[in-house]
């Protein structure tokens, strides 16, 4: 429902004019939001207003005013937007679609209880393992390179969250998850999926269904959503009876489980919240392949990468996580790449659940709200072309990195929503970066005259953006660390 301001008194932010019942759609680039979204930052200033189909929507084009309302204010900006579509998909329970209240809170403290940064860290072995694993599949057969990511993001998140060893994408227990995830994230067509970024409140329209092939994979949705919300859950409880468990978030939060009276809730609450985190494999995948693309475009980054690797560690010897202290420009790598491309360039859709008013503009209950990260990450007064990959820029002028803590890193979002597998994506990256540069060079293929094949840096559209496929050839560049990898048993 379409608040109308009060006469004089309240009115919404600046935007572009709607028209009756459309609004500003037809403004919209449907395959590339966030542009026109940064466009109209120039003619409105950061805070839009725009309306879609009577939909009241903000856009926040700046980590000021999103920290001043998504953070500060978070008590009024914490919901989601409603959708059928999450029904539809037999996907309700996700933490990420669940509006602000009881139930949503229980899910984020098991998120924190299970995945803070503490716990994040006390992965680091299993990180370094499924990373030694990555390395021998990228030995094997370098040009599989997407799989690889792929299984080693997969297999980081089955561990951590049901302490499940996964070593290949089709194993019985992941099918499903990764069935699921491709058909949530590839079988929606891109611009319908565009679509759902702008409009996620189309979903309520059974005329916007579109077609047999969409109720079939809903359908099919519905069925692989009940089957990686119970079988990995019971598994890890048959584990556990049996005495057998390895560590993870399901069996730490089982086993902390105290509260008699609310026993069922909480156990069902564990078993979505681990039926959640898969929301986070194709940002973590996508960030990962975005980064072996800027490798191969920015052979400098690349070459001082490894020349501060092979400068602190002997030629034998692979990175693990007690040398990130002292890889200051490997960790300008990992922030560049959360900047240069971002995997989610909208986070997902905030909702206000009461009205605000913020520098005399009105913001009525029930709006959306989108921060507009990939502005944030390419506004140029605030980076010097931001369209070239340049880890430098994250460097002050006395040589020291930037002041820019993961707690408040744009890409994982704002406010109570943020992101809670950040600590985990975070440490899981930069163990795959850094193990990826001390051993291989990655660099443009060539074809049979020996000319390099450009690669052009473009990305599927969609609520998850990544690179679109593109080859380059991964070398090996230490014949000794290679042998140290294959002493590493599996
Ligand atoms: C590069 C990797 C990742 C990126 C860039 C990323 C980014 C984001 C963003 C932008 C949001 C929305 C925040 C907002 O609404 O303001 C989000 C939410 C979420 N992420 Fe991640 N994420 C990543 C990895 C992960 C991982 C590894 C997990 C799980 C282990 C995860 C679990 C979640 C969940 C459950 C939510 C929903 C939170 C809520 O609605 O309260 N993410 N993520």
């Amino acid at each position: 429902r379409h608040h109308a301001p009060k006469k004089n008194k309240r009115a919404f932010p600046p935007g572009p004019k709607p028209l009756p019942f459309l609004g500003n759609v037809l403004d919209i680039d449907s395959e590339r939001p966030w542009l026109t979204y940064s466009a109209w930052r120039k003619q409105y200033g950061p805070i839009v207003y725009c309306q879609l189909l009577g939909q009241d929507v903000i856009i926040i084009n700046s980590a000021k005013v999103a920290r001043q309302l998504l953070d500060r204010r978070s008590s009024i900006y914490s919901s989601r937007p409603a959708s059928c579509i999450g029904k539809l998909f037999g996907i309700e329970f996700n933490t990420a679609f669940l509006p602000y209240g009881p139930e949503w809170r229980i899910h984020r403290r098991m998120f924190h209880q299970a995945l803070r940064v503490e716990a994040a860290e006390s992965y680091q072995a299993l990180y370094l393992s499924k990373a030694v694993l990555l390395l021998k599949n990228f030995l094997d057969t370098p040009d599989d390179f997407e799989k690889h990511l792929q299984l080693y993001i997969a297999s980081i998140t089955m561990a951590v969250t049901y302490g499940y060893e996964l070593t290949s994408l089709g194993a019985p227990l992941v099918k499903p998850v990764s069935e699921l995830v491709r058909l949530l994230n590839d079988g929606l067509p891109p611009e319908r999926n565009a679509m759902l970024t702008v409009f996620p409140f189309l979903a309520y329209f059974p005329a916007w269904v579109p077609g047999a092939a969409f109720a079939r994979d809903a359908a099919r949705c519905r069925e692989l959503s009940l089957k990686s919300l119970n079988d990995p859950f019971e598994y890890v409880r048959k584990n556990m009876a049996a005495g057998s468990a390895t560590r993870s978030m399901v069996s730490d939060l089982l086993s902390q489980l105290s509260d008699e009276q609310n026993y069922a809730q909480e156990e069902k609450a564990i078993k979505e919240c681990a039926a959640s985190a898969y929301v986070g494999e194709p940002q973590s995948a996508a960030t990962l392949s975005t980064f072996l693309m800027a490798m191969t475009l920015y052979p400098d980054a690349q070459q001082r990468a490894q020349a501060e690797i092979d400068s602190l560690l002997a030629e034998n010897i692979l990175p693990d996580c007690s040398h990130r202290a002292s890889l200051p420009y490997m960790e300008a790598v990992l922030r560049e790449t959360l900047r240069w491309n971002s995997v989610a360039p909208l986070a997902l859709p905030h909702t206000t659940s009461s009205d605000d008013i913020f520098e005399g503009y009105f913001i009525p209950k029930g709006a959306m709200v989108m921060p507009n990260i990939w502005y944030i990450h390419n506004d140029d007064s605030e980076y010097n072309r931001p369209d070239v990959f340049n880890p430098e820029r994250h460097f002050n002028a006395d040589g020291a990195l930037t002041d820019d803590p993961l707690s408040s890193r744009v890409a994982f979002g704002f406010g109570r929503r943020h992101c809670p597998g950040k600590w985990v994506a975070d440490a899981s990256l930069w163990v795959a970066m850094v193990s990826i540069l001390a051993l291989f060079r990655v660099e443009k293929r060539r074809d049979g005259n020996g000319r390099a094949i450009e690669v052009e840096p473009r990305f599927t559209a969609g609520v998850v953006r990544r690179p679109l496929p593109f080859s380059c050839s991964i070398v090996c560049r230490s014949a000794s660390r290679a042998h140290a990898v294959r002493l590493v048993d599996d």
